[in-house]
């Protein structure tokens, strides 16, 4: 059994993007520019968007982050947006997700440029990926094909399945397998015999959001287990599955926290290198 350091993979990332930024600038090309967006006061999003941010700095991305007040109106949000969009020292535009419950997240997300849609998240940037054309692709999906890459797991033919169909997670994920040549099965809360499907894959994907929903005998021998889940329990970090019994039978298994969540933000930075580049 192969434990996934995603801390180090995603390490090995960011040292990546580094050197191609320092290309980009000794090119004499303006240093790529991240604008993050946070509406409100959640602690765990201004956790997420301060580490967006540190990172930025790691690699010598500009950083330029906004917050808006949390009775900030649809108006108010987007008139940033639009700003930022019209901004050409900001490469990439976030906006971290949910915002307040008075506003339309994905509704407001359609409001970013194409081209500084560094969380892939907007109606064009998923139909370019459905239609497998270049374009930026979501980060979380991004960073589990990637270290799915690195640990050379062959999707050719495999059988993945993708528990959690969302729009920021599992439906992408399953569009970039597909694209790898795997058999992708997407189960969600309507799938019958969960179970039986999940051990059925040589690659699962848990993205759900329940704590320790996938038992470890639903985990086939050998299988690479990818756990995208972030939950609080007992007020510590858990992940969709049963690590402890999950572990006795995967080939390749990701920790949560140490797996998926550090390769979100390394992709991030990779995006926002590339739409720096695409705009040039
Ligand atoms: N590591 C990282 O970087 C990131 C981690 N996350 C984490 O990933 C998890 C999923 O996030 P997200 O996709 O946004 O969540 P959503 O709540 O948007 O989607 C959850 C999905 O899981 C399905 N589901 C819910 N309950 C069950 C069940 N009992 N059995 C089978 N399927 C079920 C839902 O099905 P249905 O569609 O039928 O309702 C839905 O498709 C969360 O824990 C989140 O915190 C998210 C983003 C980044
Ligand atoms: N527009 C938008 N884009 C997102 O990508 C987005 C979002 N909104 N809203 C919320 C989710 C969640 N998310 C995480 C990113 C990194 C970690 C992460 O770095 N986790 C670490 C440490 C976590 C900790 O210790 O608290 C780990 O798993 O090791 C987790 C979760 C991005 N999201």
């Amino acid at each position: 059994m192969t434990l996934i350091d995603g801390k180090a993979i995603a390490q090995q990332v960011r040292n990546e993007v580094r050197e191609q930024v320092a290309e980009w600038v000794a090119a004499g090309h303006d240093a790529p520019g991240l604008a993050t967006v946070l509406v409100g006061d959640d602690a765990a999003s201004a956790v997420y968007v301060g580490n967006k941010q540190k990172a930025c700095a790691e690699v010598a991305i500009q950083g330029f982050d906004h917050r808006l007040p949390v009775d900030a109106t649809e108006d108010d949000v987007k008139r940033l947006l639009h700003e930022l969009n019209a901004d050409p020292k900001v490469s990439g535009i976030l906006l971290q997700l949910p915002p307040p419950k008075h506003l339309d997240g994905p509704k407001l997300t359609e409001e970013i440029a194409p081209g500084k849609d560094v969380d892939g998240l907007t109606p064009i940037s998923t139909g370019l990926l459905h239609k497998n054309l270049p374009g930026l692709r979501p980060c979380t999906p991004l960073g589990c094909m990637e270290l799915l890459k690195r640990h050379d797991v062959d999707l050719q033919g495999a059988e993945a399945v993708v528990v959690g169909r969302s729009d920021l997670v599992g439906k992408p994920i399953s569009a970039l397998l597909l694209q790898a040549n795997a058999t992708v099965t997407t189960a969600h809360s309507r799938t019958r015999d969960l179970d039986e499907v999940c051990r059925r894959a040589d690659v699962l994907v848990a993205a759900v959001g329940v704590a320790h929903l996938i038992k470890g005998d639903w985990v086939k021998e050998g299988a690479a287990v990818i756990d995208v889940g972030m939950n609080r329990l007992d007020g510590k970090l858990t992940g969709d599955v049963e690590f402890d019994s999950a572990v006795e039978r995967a080939g390749l298994i990701t920790p949560v926290p140490g797996g998926v969540g550090p390769l979100t933000v390394a992709m991030l930075l990779r995006n926002t290198l590339q739409a720096a580049k695409d705009a040039a």
